[in-house]
């Protein structure tokens, strides 16, 4: 395994709570990790840990240590917004700009300078949205708003949104429970074909999906990361008597 991210010993505080105690875990590069457990568990709370999301949330406060190839992302002098293009996020609900489907892409990397002229923009796009596996379905219509998609498309904008700064790492929140099945699926091939490109870290509440889309699952309960190792081992074998009892539904 080769590390992505670090986190070492890891508190998050809203004022006096403590929502994620003592967590440390290392995200790997070629792999796709799963974070799974009840509901206020602390799974949305944690992955925003890993791009910084957490200090946009007034009464939030992270200690520990967290690292990006080794670097220290809450170093004082860290770039927050240069932190969020190279760790990506996708939300639960898609939430494109009210914006044509072109623009959606290339507000990125006009912001970050990242293309030389309008057709390297143009590229960007075209580049984005095929990784995304959005390309056929609207390159007739990129004029037109993101927002009149379907949901599911919406949330393949919202990655290919993602992918257009170029991330090393994307974080994705339950990303396909506003979605229905089909939509669904075509959002966890995509995860698939990603994979390898990207470090992904994807938070659902949905077993299933976890064994299909990750290598890597880290059980969280309560705050705490109960266990975390090989999808595989952790829903066949789990160490950890809560891992098993929630994997077989005892609670939920
Ligand atoms: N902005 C906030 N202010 C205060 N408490 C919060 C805030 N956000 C989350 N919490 C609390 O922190 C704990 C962890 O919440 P979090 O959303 O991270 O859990 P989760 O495992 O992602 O849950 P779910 O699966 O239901 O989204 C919960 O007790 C929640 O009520």
């Amino acid at each position: 395994m080769t590390t992505k991210m670090s986190a070492h010993n890891v508190n998050v505080f809203y004022g006096a709570k403590q929502a994620i105690n003592d967590v440390s875990i290392d995200v790997d590069r070629d792999n796709v990790t799963a974070f799974i457990g009840p509901s206020g568990c602390g799974k949305s709370t944690f992955l925003r840990t890993l791009n910084r999301m957490n200090d946009t949330v007034a009464n939030a406060r992270v200690s520990g240590d967290i690292r990006l190839d080794g670097e220290d992302i809450y170093a004082p002098d860290m770039d927050v917004v240069q932190l969020r293009a190279r760790v990506g996020m996708v939300f639960q609900k898609p939430n494109p700009f009210p914006k044509s489907i072109f623009e959606n892409v290339a507000y990125g990397p006009r912001i970050h300078g990242l293309a030389a002229n309008k057709t390297d923009l143009a590229g960007i796009v075209e580049k984005s949205l095929k990784r995304a596996g959005l390309w056929e379905e609207v390159k007739d219509r990129l004029t037109e708003s993101g927002t009149a998609l379907s949901g599911g498309q919406q949330q393949r904008l919202c990655i290919a949104r993602a992918i257009a700064v170029d991330p090393e790492v994307i974080l994705m929140d339950e990303p396909c429970s506003a979605l229905d099945p089909i939509a669904t699926a075509r959002i966890e091939e995509l995860i698939h074909e990603l994979k390898g490109r990207y470090a992904i870290v994807i938070v659902t509440h949905n077993m299933q999906q976890a064994a299909r889309v990750s290598q890597r699952t880290a059980f969280f309960h309560l705050g705490t990361l109960v266990e975390y190792g090989a999808t595989s081992e952790i829903f066949t074998n789990p160490r950890a008597e809560r891992t098993k009892d929630y994997i077989t539904g005892r609670y939920g």
